[in-house]
């Protein structure tokens, strides 16, 4: 550990085991609070990291990263089935081993916590497993032990929000779905929003019956209508049950599985039900109160630097903050936005404005900035290109039918203030227009731009036309 003349940094928990004054204590070891208590460690601080479940948080855990091994495999299957036609001999007999996919998904989450944990350690960083409760604005209890902090972070996440119905209780979690052993034969997903569309996805190619039901008319609604509409047809045409207007009133068991009641009267039935209403800011049992740290209608009350308005002490970054999406890239930015206003005073203010985002679906689906709503208010004028990309050499090339673009053009400036996609490549095509948009590159800029041929990135110059 390199000495930086803080004694506090040298080894605090050696010095006091049963607790120990930091300069940074970190509720919660996800991307967020990692990356504060890592970059605040390397400027000499003296920082814990305490964490009530496995170090490591939802995207390496339970989130992002085991999703997309799954999805990975149902890909390559699906990839193979559209292509037995056309090559790919016995492709059509492929579907989704789920239970060899678990295995292969746990060969990277297993070591995720011990990994992430003697990372800390390395770092001299002190990991402290337990539920981390504030007794006053700078002490906090953790267990038997006390720790006292001139700066707490609270990266603690978010968890599924509450379903206030009978029933709910029965809801499984994505938590649960991705630790399945094996797929059941039917599921219900609640909510039709990103965990809904995913797992029903990596169901059906499981083997499932699944179900998802939405209580209006807009599932995925953070994306272009036309664009859903595509995926939904894409995903009726799957087996998968997609049911709009339907607001969930009952959950009760049924057999061996479960019915989800809905006002209009309709019942649906599965082995498993599974939670996809969104997920709510984790505050719970932290003692915000005795803490000095406000919030409003469940949410920390923060000021533009991710301060907390009542206690200076204390900032908040990720999910927990929720001031951007509940995305990984966002916990990394309030991280490092939340790490310099510590290390450099309260000067920097989180920038929302590029922030990329794909529903790993099959084919999935990307956007980054202005929908084409918020453009028609924001510019009027918005130039609207739009258009299907099924007969694209890239998209007929690997059998899927659903694929379209819609990009927004400011008028006069020709800056790119939207780009939403939909086909197989979509999440790393975004990549490019949330590059140019952040350089600010005009629509001519990006389609003079040379692209390696022939590749997903080759068809931006046809979609702008
Ligand atoms: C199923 C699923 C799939 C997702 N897929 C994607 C994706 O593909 N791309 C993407 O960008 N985003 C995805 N997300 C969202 C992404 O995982 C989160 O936005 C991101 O992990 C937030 O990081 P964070 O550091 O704010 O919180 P987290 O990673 O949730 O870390 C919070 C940590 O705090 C701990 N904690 C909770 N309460 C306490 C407490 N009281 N005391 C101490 N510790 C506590 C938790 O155990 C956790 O380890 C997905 C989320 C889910 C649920
Ligand atoms: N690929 C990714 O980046 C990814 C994947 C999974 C999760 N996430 C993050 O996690 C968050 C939570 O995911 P999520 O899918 O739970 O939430 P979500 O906000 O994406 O979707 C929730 C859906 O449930 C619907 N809903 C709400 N109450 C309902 C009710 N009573 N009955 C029926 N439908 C109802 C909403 O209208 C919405 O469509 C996401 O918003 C996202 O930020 C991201």
């Amino acid at each position: 550990m390199p000495d930086t003349g803080n004694p506090d940094a040298r080894d605090p928990d050696a010095r006091d085991p049963d607790g120990g004054h930091f300069d940074l204590v970190v509720l919660g070891s996800g991307t967020a609070g990692t990356k504060v208590a890592t970059t605040c460690r390397a400027a000499g601080w003296s920082v814990a990291v305490v964490e009530v479940r496995d170090f490591g948080g939802t995207c390496a855990l339970r989130g992002c990263e085991p999703k997309k091994v799954f999805w990975t495999v149902a890909e390559a299957t699906e990839r193979a089935r559209l292509l037995a036609p056309r090559g790919v001999e016995g492709g059509s007999a492929l579907r989704l081993d789920w239970g060899a996919a678990q295995a292969f998904k746990r060969s990277f989450t297993d070591p995720v916590p011990e990994n992430r944990e003697a990372s800390l350690r390395e770092a001299g960083i002190v990991p402290i497993h337990g539920q981390p409760c504030f007794l006053s604005p700078d002490t906090l209890a953790v267990g038997e032990r006390r720790l006292t902090a001139r700066h707490v972070l609270i990266a603690t996440g978010a968890a599924p929000a509450r379903l206030p119905i009978e029933g709910a209780g029965l809801l499984a979690t994505s938590d649960d779905f991705l630790a399945l052993e094996a797929m059941p034969e039917s599921l219900v997903l609640v909510g039709g929003g990103y965990i809904a569309f995913e797992c029903a996805h990596l169901a059906a190619r499981a083997g499932a019956r699944a179900t998802i039901i939405q209580d209006d008319d807009r599932p995925l609604a953070q994306f272009e209508p036309e664009l859903v509409a595509r995926l939904l047809e894409r995903t009726r045409a799957l087996g998968i049950e997609v049911a709009l207007n339907c607001k969930v009133e009952r959950i009760a068991r049924r057999g061996q599985g479960f019915a989800v009641e809905c006002g209009n009267g309709r019942t649906f039935e599965g082995a498993l039900v599974v939670h996809g209403l969104g997920r709510r800011p984790a505050l719970q049992a932290l003692g915000l109160e005795a803490g000095g740290v406000a919030t409003e209608k469940g949410r920390l009350s923060l000021d533009p630097y991710l301060r907390s308005t009542s206690n200076p002490r204390v900032f908040a970054a990720g999910d927990a903050a929720a001031q951007g999406p509940a995305l990984t890239p966002v916990a990394s930015h309030d991280a490092a936005v939340v790490a310099r206003n510590l290390l450099e005073g309260c000067h920097t203010k989180p920038d929302y404005g590029v922030v990329p985002s794909a529903v790993f679906t099959i084919p999935p689906m990307a956007s980054v900035g202005l929908s084409e709503a918020r453009a028609r208010e924001d510019h009027p004028g918005v130039e609207v290109r739009q258009g299907d990309m099924a007969g694209y050499q890239s998209v007929r090339r690997t059998g899927e039918t659903a694929a379209a673009y819609k990009l927004l053009v400011a008028p006069g400036s020709g800056l790119i203030l939207g780009a939403h996609l939909l086909g197989p490549e979509a999440p790393e095509v975004i990549n490019v227009f949330a590059l140019a948009m952040r350089a600010g590159m005009t629509a001519d800029d990006l389609s003079r731009m040379m692209t390696a041929y022939p590749s997903g990135g080759s068809n931006i110059a046809s979609m702008l036309g």
